[in-house]
C-alpha cells in the first residue's frame, strides 16, 4: 500500500499563498505547519500521512467565516487544543490553517480547518479560498446584533465564492454570554431555517458543542464521499440529537 507524506509548507498551488498571524488572543496561528497539498479529497485505499504523524483515509477542507470578533479563531482554538486563552481581542490577519484528523465511524479523516479574517480589509484574501471548501462554518456572535444581521450578507458571498455542493453551518457563538445574549437561540434557528442550513449554538469558551460542529461536518462529508446504499445520514438531523442546549441537555 503506498503512503505519501505531503511536503511541509503553506498551502499546495492550487490555493494562494497562506499569510500567517503572528500572534492572535487564541493563539491559534502558532505554526499552522500542515501541509495544504491536498486540494481535494484523498481516496481511501491510499492512506496518507499528516504532519502531526497521523494517517488518515480522508482530507477536507473547512472554513471559518463571520464577522470580525464573532470568535472563528478561539472555535478553532478549542477544538484544536481543548483550550480558551482569554485575553485581549488580536485581530486574525489574513487567514491561517490547522489540521486536525477525525476518527469518523472508522474512517480517519483530516480536516484542514481555515481560519480567515472577518475584517471587511481582507475580504478579497479569503474570497480567493472559498472555491476549494469542501465545508463552512458560518459564525456569529449572540451578543452583538450587527454580526447576527451580517449574515445574510455572509450568505450572498458564500452563494458567489464557495462551490454550489459546499457543506454550510450556521453557528451562534458566545452562547456562553447569557447577560450579554442580545440574539435569542429561536432567532438563529428561525433564520438557519429560512436558508436551509443546519444550525447550532457554540461557545468557544465553555466548549458547548464546538467538537460536535467539526464532527457533524465531518460526518456529512464523509458520507457523501462513502455512502453505503444502506447508509443515511441527515446532518440537521445528527445536529439536533445529539447537540446540547445552554444550561441543559437536550436528549
Ligand atoms: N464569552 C465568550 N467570548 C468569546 C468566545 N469566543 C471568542 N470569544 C472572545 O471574543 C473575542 C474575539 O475572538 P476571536 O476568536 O479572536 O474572533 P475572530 O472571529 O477570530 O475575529 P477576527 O480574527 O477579527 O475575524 C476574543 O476576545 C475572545 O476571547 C466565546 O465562546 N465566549
Ligand atoms: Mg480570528
Amino acid at each position: 500500500m503506498s503512503r505519501k507524506k505531503p511536503a511541509k509548507g503553506k498551502a499546495g498551488s492550487s490555493t494562494p499563498t497562506a499569510s500567517p498571524n503572528s500572534k492572535e488572543s487564541c493563539r491559534s496561528a502558532k505554526g499552522a505547519a500542515a501541509s495544504g497539498q491536498t486540494n481535494g479529497v484523498i481516496h481511501p485505499s491510499r492512506p496518507s500521512l499528516s504532519n502531526s504523524g497521523e494517517f488518515y483515509d480522508l482530507a477536507f477542507k473547512v472554513m471559518l467565516v463571520g464577522d470580525s470578533g464573532v470568535g472563528k479563531t478561539c472555535l478553532l482554538v478549542r477544538f484544536k487544543d481543548g483550550a480558551f486563552l482569554a485575553g485581549s481581542f488580536i485581530s486574525t490577519v489574513g487567514i491561517d490553517f490547522r489540521n486536525k484528523v477525525l476518527s469518523i465511524d472508522g474512517v480517519k479523516v483530516k480536516l484542514q480547518i481555515w481560519d480567515t479574517a472577518g475584517q471587511e480589509r481582507f475580504r478579497s484574501v479569503t474570497h480567493a479560498y472559498y472555491r476549494d471548501a469542501h465545508a463552512l462554518l458560518l459564525l456569529y456572535d449572540v451578543a452583538n446584533k450587527a454580526s447576527f444581521d451580517n449574515i445574510q450578507a455572509w450568505l450572498t458571498e458564500v452563494h458567489e465564492f464557495a462551490q454550489k455542493d459546499v457543506v454550510l453551518m450556521l453557528l451562534g457563538n458566545k452562547a456562553d454570554a447569557a447577560h450579554e445574549r442580545v440574539v435569542k437561540r429561536e432567532e438563529g434557528e428561525k433564520l438557519a431555517r429560512d436558508f436551509g442550513v443546519p444550525f447550532m449554538e457554540t461557545s468557544a469558551k465553555s466548549g458547548l458543542n464546538v467538537e460536535l460542529a467539526f464532527t457533524a461536518v465531518a460526518k456529512e462529508l464523509k458520507y457523501r464521499v462513502l455512502k453505503e446504499p444502506s447508509e443515511k445520514f441527515q446532518l440537521q438531523e445528527y445536529v439536533n440529537k445529539e447537540m446540547k442546549g445552554v444550561g441543559c441537555c437536550r436528549t
